[in-house]
């Protein structure tokens, strides 16, 4: 069963740890550090979420000039992730420079963690990207055309929202990964999302990945708000639904 990777977007490790305990201890997890919590808690909680056999989306959103982002990525490629991502927006030489950090930074005997672009961020709408980014052609277009230029920068795939999956996927490659944040289950607040799908249509598009932050984290009981989740997202229908 696929797992929906939690944004664990809470300030420390105690923090962490409160969540975590509402999961079983040997239910392996798809956790997402995100700039919150490595900010105050650094690689050391990489380390120990890896310790306690959870795989990890590092989310540092790099964007940078290429010097920088690759020598970041070099940094990072040790610390056993899964994935890692960068924005899209810092232009081709960024990301072919963000791809040769993490292989020259990855350790021999690993594989180079995942590297995956963020288009237009999902708490993005049509109109800000025309009035506020300039770009005309709104933000689904945009979405596609950065994904394109991700696929010809050697990344291997893309954040975007579930609606523009398909066309993403027709522009580059079906094995082409689409890792789709803004997922809402019926019911629950959008807050400062703005292209949102529930997770059964993400299932239904065909999204790779899914990344599901306060419908958890903010839950009575996450755990099984968590395996609803799950669920749906595997195409099974959830209590929920029937
Ligand atoms: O790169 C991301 O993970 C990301 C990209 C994007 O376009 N939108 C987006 O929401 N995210 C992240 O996905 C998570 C979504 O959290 P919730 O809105 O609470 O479900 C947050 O941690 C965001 O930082």
């Amino acid at each position: 069963m696929k797992r929906p990777i939690i944004a664990l977007d809470l300030p420390s490790r105690q923090a962490i740890d409160d969540f975590l305990s509402h999961f079983p201890k040997d239910e392996s997890l798809y956790l997402k550090v995100g700039m919150e919590l490595y900010y105050q808690e650094g690689p050391a909680i990489v380390r120990y979420l890896k310790e306690l056999g959870h795989d990890i989306f590092l989310d540092l959103k790099m964007h940078d000039i290429p010097n920088t982002v690759e020598r970041a990525m070099k940094g990072i490629a040790g610390l056993g992730i899964k994935l890692t991502n960068i924005h899209a927006a810092g232009g081709k030489e960024m990301m072919v420079a963000a791809v040769r950090g993490l292989e020259t930074g990855k350790p021999s005997a690993q594989t180079r963690p995942q590297l995956i672009a963020v288009t237009q961020l999902t708490s993005t709408s049509d109109e800000q990207v025309k009035e506020e980014q300039l770009i005309p052609v709104g933000v689904s277009e945009s979405a596609k055309h950065y994904a394109r230029l991700t696929h010809e920068s050697g990344v291997d795939g893309v954040v975007c929202s579930a609606l523009e999956v398909e066309a993403i996927k027709k522009a580059t490659a079906s094995d082409f990964i689409c890792l789709t944040p803004g997922i809402r289950p019926k019911g629950t607040e959008i807050g400062d999302q703005k292209r949102v799908v529930t997770p059964e249509m993400a299932y239904t598009i065909g999204s790779d990945l899914i990344v599901v932050g306060r419908p958890i984290t903010q839950a009575e009981n996450p755990y099984e708000v968590y395996l609803t989740i799950k669920k749906e997202w595997n195409g099974e229908k959830s209590d929920a639904n029937t």
